[in-house]
């Protein structure tokens, strides 16, 4: 039986989306969860529904359940839900130069039209080489040191952002750039802290001096500021000086500053192109990294499903040559794989927050204006109409009964309307070809303890914006001499880059 909201609160005499009850002042504080929060919220769809009304305080926010919903909302109606939802913190610890968190402004236009420049369809198969290449280094790291396969995938994922953006090759451990933009992305998590939701719940906040009790914060948010400008300025001087020295032009951060030198050099350009490059490390790498540990995990997991992917790589391209981006239309349980490894664990499970610029009605239900939009990604990719047994990893539910792939090529872990993932071409290449490279080359399989027992691997994900599998332990052995060998030989090219 669905609750309706009360109509109090809002002048069009029309309610809310059904949703639980809230309390006087506080809303529904009380039932917001601290652990794996989209499970609670997919709970609710099955209690009121495919659109969901809750309050914080006075901050309105909706839930949006299904694709259908997703797509009147965020697509057809994308002129009023394309804002994100204001959030002081993140400008006070200078992370507002990030395109993703920008409201719906002309600075998120100049960094968005950049951004596409950059990342459409027909520029992102310009980084294939040097995908290939990032790919080629992780299988070799993965032959000398199968035990290291996190951070090797951690690094692999970094290194192919770096080489696109800054023509930088990071190190495989400790790199500087790597470290200095992953304590500004930590620091961003850290915002979680009860301290950092004070700010966002009460903007005045951010006004007060940092030695006030209880306002830590104002000295946690200048530390931020300084790593964040570092993370975006360190890695821009870097290709700067190359220019000069005349080496390593052949990247996205030396072609914009050319160009914009080439037209007289405008401050505001150069600015949008340091924010779009420090963007591009923090939504592109993390995320990339996410899949391929669940991309590890299904696998470790589910040994049958690794054998006929392996069989279908074996059939295409024989054991004498390494995949490549080519061999992907040859190879539909291998994309029906990918497709599986997006939906199964969404990498962001509630998409990054929308905002209502006005106020809106919807099939009848009241949207105030400023409401945060929430796209619940996990619902739609757990919705059983749509995944019988949403739970299981399972491929074939990409396939039609002849073996080929359906139509649902929609892969919702990268959003909607017009803030969609703007390097999803980009990120959809890495993973893939990280996938069938794998594959083609290694067994992964779970670890066994001293006995020769298996070691159980515990499904467990973390809770942040991005959710990863916690560090789990396998076995990853090449299948072949012929494999171990191709891998081998990949020192010897000489990339085209
Ligand atoms: C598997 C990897 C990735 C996943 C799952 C992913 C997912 C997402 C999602 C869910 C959003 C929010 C969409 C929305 O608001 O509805 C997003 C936004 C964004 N992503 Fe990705 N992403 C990935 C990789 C990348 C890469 C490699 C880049 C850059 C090269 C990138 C750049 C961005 C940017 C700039 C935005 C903000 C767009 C805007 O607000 O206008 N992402 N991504």
């Amino acid at each position: 039986k669905k609750l309706l909201n009360t109509c109090s609160g809002n002048s069009s005499g029309l309610p809310f989306p059904p949703g639980p009850t809230p309390r006087f002042l506080s809303g529904n504080l009380h039932e917001i969860p601290t652990r794996l929060p989209w499970l609670t919220y997919t709970d609710w769809k099955r209690r009121y529904g495919d659109i969901v009304h809750a309050r914080i305080f006075g901050q309105h926010i909706v839930f949006v359940n299904s694709l259908k919903i997703a797509s009147d909302l965020f697509e057809k109606r994308s002129h009023i839900y394309s804002d994100r939802p204001a959030a002081p913190m993140i400008e006070l610890i200078g992370w507002d130069f990030n395109t993703g968190l920008m409201p719906y402004t002309d600075r998120w236009r100049r960094s968005r039209r950049l951004f596409q420049l950059c990342f459409r369809q027909d520029a992102s198969r310009t980084y294939r080489p040097v995908q290939m290449d990032k790919i080629h280094d992780f299988l070799r790291g993965l032959l000398s040191h199968p035990e290291e396969f996190v951070s090797l995938y951690k690094t692999v994922a970094a290194a192919i952002i770096m080489k696109i953006v800054y023509g930088y090759d990071v190190k495989p451990m400790n790199d500087h750039f790597v470290t200095l933009s992953e304590n500004a992305v930590k620091k961003l998590s850290d915002t979680a802290l009860p301290g950092a939701a004070a700010v966002n719940a009460f903007p005045i906040l951010r006004h007060l001096p940092g030695w006030l009790p209880g306002c830590g914060f104002q000295y946690f948010a200048a530390e931020c500021r300084k790593l964040t400008e570092e993370m975006r300025q360190v890695p821009l001087d870097f290709v700067k000086q190359n220019l000069r020295e005349g080496v390593g032009a052949n990247s996205i951060v030396a072609t914009l500053l050319e160009a914009n030198q080439a037209r007289g050099s405008s401050e505001q350009q150069e600015k949008t192109i340091r924010e779009v490059a420090a963007t591009a490390y923090a939504a592109g790498s993390d995320t990339t990294v996410s899949s391929l540990g669940t991309f590890f995990f299904a696998m470790a997991t589910h040994p049958e499903i690794q054998k006929r992917a392996q069989d279908e790589i074996d059939g295409v391209i024989g054991p004498h040559r390494l995949p490549e981006f080519e061999d992907r239309p040859s190879l539909p349980f291998v994309e029906a794989l990918y497709r599986e490894v997006m939906r199964w664990h969404p990498v962001l499970p509630l998409g990054v927050a929308h905002a209502a610029i006005e106020d809106d009605v919807y099939e009848g239900y009241f949207i105030p204006g400023g409401a945060t939009v929430i796209s619940n990604i996990w619902a739609m990719t757990h919705d059983e109409s749509i995944y019988p047994d949403p739970d299981t990893f399972n491929p074939d539910r990409f396939l039609t009964a002849e073996g080929k792939l359906n139509d649902d090529d929609n892969v919702l872990a990268f959003g909607f309307g017009r803030r969609i993932c703007v390097g999803r071409h980009t990120a959809g290449t890495s993973v893939w070809l990280t996938i069938v490279s794998v594959l083609s080359t290694f067994n992964i399989a779970k670890a066994k303890d001293a006995a020769g027992n298996e070691i159980d691997i515990d499904p467990v994900y973390s809770d942040g914006f991005v959710s990863h599998p916690h560090a789990f332990q396998c076995s990853i052995a090449p299948r072949s001499e012929t494999a171990k060998s191709l891998v081998e030989a990949t020192a010897d090219h000489v990339p085209h880059l």
